[in-house]
């Protein structure tokens, strides 16, 4: 109980609101199923919630970057504030940290003549590293960015992207621009294509070839987390929260990447990315399953899931079907039959949420 009025007013306001709004939708619905009615409203009021919480937030890097839960040797970074543009000379004089060699170690081709730059954006000068929002650039200044290819370079990058969670949800406007704005590199063997802790201009969708991703460890040694394949994409973290790079990348192989650039990244790639992994974010900690991986580890988990609303009933899995998918319970529960030596379907689980099942037999 508490004692302050004002709070005790406001949760009521919220609660006589929400349940004004459900007496609302039920009776424009009328469902058969109440309560299954009553759960669904709940669930998609909690979704939206945790969006709009995510889109409120200033995202300050240390609340919401993976790093901030101390899995890195975040502190050999150097913070930077976000400047004005009138404030080059400043940070050119001031700030050694970020010199342009210790970009990623790309030069790019000349921008085509087809991209026009938005005022407020200068590709030349270094980018400030900050705490600045999330929000993705606005479409209305988003400058189209177009590097000739071949039939053959756009084939190869839709396979890629194809096979990339990240591009899943794309539309037909933004796959086309996504294919214009990317651009081939070679890479070598032993070449390294992201240094941790550096300025991150691009993200990364690999061609051909394989990679490997090193994390520093406090006592200076180099900790291999992950490695990458044909398809495989990183360097998105450097771009979504204006942070240093978060881990260094080495090509195993000679190979191909293909490079976007930030602008295109963050207006295209940025919002729904982010936003699924902050909508999986607190689910996803609490799969029994899941529970040892690192917060970036489920992070990539949270790119590929996909929500599916099931009616109380309706058949997910039928015994005996070829299973391509992996099924994680984030709301609800799930029964499981299967049928005896007499033809019989017998219940042998009863599964709620975080339970898992499915995946290829
Ligand atoms: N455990 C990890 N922590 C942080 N970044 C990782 C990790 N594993 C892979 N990466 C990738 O390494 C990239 C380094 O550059 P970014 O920080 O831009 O984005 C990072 C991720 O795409």
């Amino acid at each position: 109980m508490t004692t302050d009025n004002q709070v005790t007013f406001s949760f009521a306001d919220e609660y006589t609101q929400l349940l004004t709004d459900l007496h609302n939708d039920y009776c424009r619905d009328e469902p058969k199923d109440v309560l299954q009615y009553c759960a669904d409203f709940f669930n998609r009021k909690l979704a939206e919630q945790r969006i709009q919480l995510r889109d409120q937030h200033a995202f300050d890097f240390t609340d919401n970057h993976p790093l901030a839960n101390a899995e890195h040797d975040t502190h050999t970074f150097q913070w930077q504030t976000a400047q004005d543009d009138d404030d080059d000379d400043a940070i050119d004089e001031d700030d050694d940290d970020f010199d342009d060699e210790e970009r990623d170690n790309f030069s790019t081709a000349p921008l085509s003549s087809s991209m026009m730059m938005p005022t407020n954006y200068r590709r030349d000068r270094r980018t400030s590293v900050s705490a600045e929002s999330i929000a993705p650039t606005h479409s209305q200044d988003f400058p189209k960015t177009v590097i000739p290819k071949t039939p053959e370079q756009c084939e190869r990058i839709r396979f890629s992207v194809g096979n990339n969670f990240l591009f899943k949800h794309l539309d037909e406007e933004q796959s086309q621009d996504v294919v214009n704005a990317m651009e081939e590199k070679q890479v070598n063997q032993g070449d390294t294509i992201i240094e941790q802790g550096a300025v991150g201009d691009f993200f990364y969708i690999v061609d051909s070839g394989t990679f490997d991703c090193f994390i520093r460890q406090a006592d200076g040694s180099s900790k291999k987390v992950t490695s990458y394949e044909a398809s495989g994409s990183f360097g998105e973290l450097a771009l979504m929260y204006n942070a240093p790079r978060a881990a260094t990348i080495v090509a195993t192989s000679p190979s191909i990447v293909w490079a976007l650039d930030r602008v295109t990244f963050r207006t295209i790639l940025m919002e729904h990315t982010s936003r699924k992994r902050k909508m999986y974010e607190s689910f996803l900690e609490d799969v029994p399953l899941l529970k040892s991986l690192k917060t970036y580890e489920r992070q990539k988990i949270a790119d590929a899931l996909e929500s599916i609303y099931f009616e109380p009933g309706q058949v997910v899995i039928q015994q005996g079907d070829i299973g391509d998918q992996f099924y994680l319970i984030e709301a609800g529960e799930a029964l499981v039959y299967k049928l005896d030596e007499n033809g019989v379907q017998q219940q042998v689980h009863h599964y709620h949420r975080g339970a898992y099942f499915g995946g290829k037999c």
